[in-house]
Formats: structure tokens, sequence, C-alpha cells
């Protein structure tokens, strides 16, 4: 998609994908990344999902990325904290003690940019971007996290009856594009009440991913 796209439903409030509540599939498998505490975790194309705030709360370092300014106005503003914004080459660096969020766009990120990260936490990413980007998103990511353990959650459904985003990400794509890095559990998967959009059958996925031994 391009950034016109995510800009408009930001500008619109079309954000449906936004959640009220912490994730629950983050809840139930966090704690399988098995991190330290006040460990650094990367949410690459974070909105302002409320699963920030669980993590801070967790004790975690959290740092993002997200094209929207709003949305990352709103974000502060819900988490009730006072960022301090400087500009940081083609990023605005909203920053605040334990949390690092970098308004552009994640394929201009670099590792020096975002620093050390522990873990990748992807919900709702993956899946926001068409077949021509995923591709690029997981390898750039692979290399700007230097291969941080992930969690993911994907969406499932079948392709012809509704366009994404979000998209339908299955097993195969998800093996291909981490299997020569990562080692992949699959944890689980639950279907959707009343199907996506309300239009189709569709189940979230949940992988887990941690370096190649
Ligand atoms: C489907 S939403 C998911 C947001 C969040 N992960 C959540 O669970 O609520 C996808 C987000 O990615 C952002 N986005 C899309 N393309 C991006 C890019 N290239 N760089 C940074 N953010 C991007 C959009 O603005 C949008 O907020």
């Amino acid at each position: 998609m391009e950034a016109s796209f995510w800009h408009q439903k930001w500008e619109r409030k079309e954000i449906a994908f936004h959640e009220g509540d912490t994730n629950a599939l983050l809840l139930a498998h966090f704690d399988k990344l098995n991190l330290a505490p006040s460990s650094r975790v990367f949410i690459p194309l974070c909105g302002k999902t409320r699963d920030i705030a669980w993590l801070l709360a967790s004790g975690y370092q959290v740092v993002g990325a997200e094209l929207s300014e709003l949305a990352i106005k709103a974000l502060f503003e819900e988490l009730g904290v006072e960022p301090n914004i400087t500009l940081h080459g083609n990023f605005m660096r909203y920053h605040a003690p334990g949390i690092d969020i970098f308004v552009g766009d994640f394929f201009d990120l670099t590792a020096e940019i975002i620093g050390e990260v522990d873990a990748i936490y992807d919900r709702a990413a993956l899946v926001a971007l068409n077949d021509s980007l995923r591709g690029q998103y997981a390898e750039h990511l692979i290399n700007i996290s230097r291969a941080a353990a992930q969690l993911i959650i994907t969406y499932e459904y079948d392709q012809t009856v509704i366009p994404g985003p979000p998209f339908s990400v299955e097993e195969s794509q998800v093996r291909e594009f981490y299997e020569a890095t990562y080692q992949l559990t699959f944890v689980e998967r639950q279907a959707i009440e009343g199907g996506l959009k309300g239009k189709v059958a569709s189940s979230e996925a949940v992988w887990l991913l941690k370096a190649s031994v």
C-alpha cells in the first residue's frame, strides 16, 4: 500500500484494526520469547496499539515505527506521557523513558536508528503489506533487528473473498520469509468470531521465531 493510503486511514479515523484492549494472543504467548526483564521490544508498523502500554507496564522497553504522526500523537496522549520530539534523519523521534517511536517509513530504518532490540512483536504488520512488499519487509526486519526473535500474529482467510489489508498470510509464506533465518514454531490458530470484517471465515495464527542454532 502507498503511504497515502495509511495517512488517509488515520485522517479519516478508519482504524478498525486498532484494538481497544491489549491483544489477547500477546497476553497468552509473549512469555514464550523468554525475555529478560527490561528487554527492548521492537514493534514495526505500531499504530497506536494498546499493546505498547502493556509492554511498558510489564517493564519492557519499546521501540516502534509508524508512518502516521497522527497515530503517534494519539499513542502518547493515550499513554498519558509527554514525548520529547526530535528530528532524527528521515524520522521524527518521539521519546519518553522506556519508549522510542520513529515516525516515518519502516523501509528507511537502519539498525543504527532503532538500536539494539531483543525481540520483535508483529501484530498486523506483515499482514498490512501487499504481496510485493511483504518479502522486502521480512528481509529488512531481519537486517535491522539482527534477526531478533519474533512473536508474529497473522490472519488466514480466503483472499478471493475480500481484498486486504489485512492480507491473508499462510504458513507457506511465513516459512518462505523466515525459515532460512529462524527456527519456526507454530503456536496456535484461533478463529475470529463472526469472521474477518464480518465477511469471511478467518483465523489468527501465532508464530514464534527464534534464531536458528
Ligand atoms: C494494520 S495497522 C496495525 C497497527 C498496529 N500494529 C496494531 O496492531 O494496531 C498497520 C500500520 O502500519 C502503518 N504503516 C504502513 N506502512 C508503513 C511503513 N512503510 N512504515 C511505517 N508504518 C507503516 C500504518 O500507518 C498503520 O498504522
